[in-house]
């Protein structure tokens, strides 16, 4: 198998060509990028972002590109709900087809069968909307990481013969499962999606309709000569296996004996795929026997999916392990450690020392124990919605864009490793801890500036012109000068530039006693570089909150954004009660670039940071504490920030799981 190169995140070049070369059909490409995969040339080309006239809905980045369709990421305004648009390259004329997967696909429900929630009108005709898989392909998948360990591909075997086995008890059988059809959750789970294949039992089954290399022999000669549609879906499992160890998919025709091609495969294993790829389809398995049996032969283990995914995905994920740093290409033609083929030898000790019966009864992707969680006494100050917390009421950040309540529950707990593991795998307790860590960042950003928002109520989320015109003007004390906290910044002429303040966002420049960023604070934020710009954003951050001045949010967070709707939450209403948090600096110990990624339809940065914030005090306009003090505490976010035209502005803030995966990598 050829290797993927390093992908250019941006313009999709080399995005998933590799994908088109495992599977034969499917393509996959970032938005303005260059299709490469022969197979899918010419439709790959008609496809350009929808347009949808609903304006309750968002479309972001391409998520990929198949022989029939483009899908694009699209955000459902009203809730952040996330999914993904499916557009056929010929929409009037697919939409037959369109409504014929919606119809297959109502019918039945599974854990592992990519969910399909209806159609949206676009300009271009309906589109599919379907579950956002965050986790990408497994083609994509194998192309980066090269190969998977049998414990990975038991996961995935499990769960797409799981999914198989209730469709074909449904009376329908999938027609072309490979590996661009297999899609995963953020948390490794995978989907067996794209039923544009499938068909009713009974209906005339395409030869041809599948993809090479994981099509039964006789779809492959035309005919059905014996082979239900069903025993070929097993086939194609077989192949998906073969797939996955391998890394190549089976040639037509040519299929050397496992047994020589992998000799470290467990003995149970090879037996398995043996018995799914047999000729004769009435040797085959059923879906059902094949995933019990599977799941029975060796441990499940959880997907690692971070060499493979879209940079803005790798916050979300919940089953990462340090295969890569985040950001590093894989080493080309260097199989990954947890890919490489399990040696002889070792293998079958391994495989005595599991024992009978001492096997997972759990799938990695179930989490089942009750998280740990740390308190952050002090501000967040990065905090916001777009995290999912774990308290209601008014002050509680809106739950994480497209995240079902199901999904926000399992954020909050654990996965549970298998009884067993292969011993030469300490993956999975990485995979386990970097869940913790990641349970403990919600937590922590959880917390928005309590002892600031500790006033029950309504809060209203002004404009932030609105808020300080409105503070200005509501004749309730305000405090201006920073100076009494220590701040020097605050209140200083030096600083008080009287810089204009952006134009669509007006802030404070109108109130010559507030103090706004320095020129040279402006020269950084209005640059090209991201990170310095955060060093800007979370220092001016910090004085808001200090001087309780919502005014100086302009220059800190995207107009309309999460970002600004959180802290002009919290520091409008220290504004209000005339109070401000004294001695609040926040110190920014690291700050990293991660990424470019689309946020809406503007172009936008990641940056990982981890920052410290001082202890602090609450107090009103004339010093005296009105709360317990704050403490001071570290925090580990991923901040999303645009570049507007007044400079880099804070548009969302997520989970820290990028910076503690990192570091957890480092020590292992
Ligand atoms: N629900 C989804 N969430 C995230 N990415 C997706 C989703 N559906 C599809 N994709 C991405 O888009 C690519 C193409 O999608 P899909 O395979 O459905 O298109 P297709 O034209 O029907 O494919 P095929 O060539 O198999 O007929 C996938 O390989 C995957 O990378």
């Amino acid at each position: 198998m050829e290797t993927a190169g390093r992908e250019d995140w941006e313009s999709g070049q080399d995005w998933e060509s590799a994908q088109g070369r495992n599977t034969g059909r499917s393509v996959n490409r970032s938005a303005g990028g260059t299709p490469e995969a022969e197979g899918a040339a010419g439709s790959a080309a008609e496809a350009r972002r929808p347009s949808v006239p609903d304006p309750g809905w968002k479309i972001g980045r391409c998520l990929g590109q198949g022989g029939m369709a483009a899908v694009w990421l699209a955000e459902r305004s009203a809730d952040g709900a996330r999914f993904a648009l499916k557009m056929p390259y010929g929409a009037a004329a697919d939409e037959f087809e369109l409504r014929r997967e919606l119809a297959i696909r109502s019918r039945v429900r599974h854990e592992n069968l990519l969910e399909v929630h209806g159609l949206l009108a676009t300009a271009d005709g309906p589109g599919l909307l379907l579950e956002y898989a965050p986790g990408d392909s497994l083609a994509r998948l194998v192309a980066v990481r090269k190969t998977l360990g049998e414990g990975e591909t038991v996961t995935v075997l499990v769960a797409v013969a799981r999914a198989l086995a209730c469709l074909h008890a449904e009376g329908s059988a999938h027609g072309d499962v490979s590996p661009g059809n297999v899609l995963f959750t953020a948390n490794g789970k995978p989907l067996l999606a794209d039923f544009g294949t499938g068909r009713m039992l009974g209906e005339t089954r395409d030869a041809g309709a599948g993809t090479p290399g994981f099509e039964a022999p006789a779809m492959e000669r035309g005919g059905r000569a014996g082979g239900t549609a069903l025993e070929s879906d097993v086939y194609a499992l077989g192949a998906l296996g073969w797939f996955m160890l391998t890394g190549r998919a089976l040639m037509p025709g040519l299929r050397p004996p496992l047994r020589v091609v992998l000799p470290g495969l467990p003995e149970a294993l090879r037996r398995l795929l043996d018995a799914a790829l047999d000729e004769d389809p009435a040797q085959r398995p059923s879906a059902e026997t094949f995933a019990a049996e599977v799941f029975r032969a060796w441990p499940a283990e959880p997907i690692d999916l971070l060499a493979a995914v879209h940079p803005s995905v790798r916050p979300e994920l919940r089953t990462r392990r340090s295969v890569l740093a985040p950001g590093k290409p894989s080493k080309q033609g260097k199989p990954s450690k947890q890919g490489k083929p399990s040696k002889q030898g070792k293998a079958v000790k391994r495989h005595r020392h599991l024992g009978k019966g001492r096997r997972s009864r759990q799938v990695p992707w179930e989490d089942t124990r009750r998280p740990r969680r740390r308190r952050f006494a002090g501000p967040a100050v990065f905090a916001g919605p777009g995290l999912s917390g774990p308290g209601p009421g008014p002050l509680a950040p809106a739950p994480a864009p497209g995240t079902a309540p199901a999904e926000r529950k399992r954020r909050h707990r654990s996965i549970r490793r298998p009884a067993r593991r292969p011993a030469r795998r300490p993956v999975w307790l990485g995979a386990a801890s970097v869940l913790v860590a990641l349970t403990v960042g919600l937590g922590g950003v959880a917390v928005l500036a309590p002892e600031a928002l500790r006033t029950p109520g309504e809060v209203r989320v002004p404009a932030s012109s609105e808020a300080s015109a409105g503070e200005s003007g509501s004749g309730e004390p305000r405090t201006v000068d920073g100076a009494a906290d220590g701040n020097p910044a605050a209140g200083d002429p030096a600083v008080n530039t009287g810089a204009e303040a952006p134009a669509a966002n007006p802030g404070p420049a109108a109130e010559s006693a507030v103090s706004g960023p320095a020129e040279t604070e402006l020269a950084v934020l209005t640059g090209e570089d991201p990170v310095a710009a955060v060093r800007i954003l979370s220092t001016l951050r910090a004085r808001a909150y200090a001087e309780g001045n919502p005014g100086l949010l302009a220059w800190v967070n995207q107009p309309d954004s999460a970002a600004e709707a959180a802290d002009l939450a919290g520091v409008g209403r220290l504004g209000r009660q005339g109070e401000r948090l004294a001695g609040f600096t926040v110190e920014l110990v690291q700050a990293e670039r991660l990424g470019s990624l689309l946020i809406g339809t503007d172009p936008g940065e990641q940056v990982a940071v981890t920052t410290e914030n001082s202890a602090y005090e609450q107090v009103g306009a004339d010093g005296v504490p009105s709360a317990a003090p704050g403490a001071s505490a570290r925090q580990e976010l991923v901040l999303e920030l645009v570049r507007t035209e007044q400079g880099w502005r804070i548009a969302r803030v997520l989970p820290a799981a990028a910076g503690l995966e990192r570091r957890g990598g480092a020590q292992r």
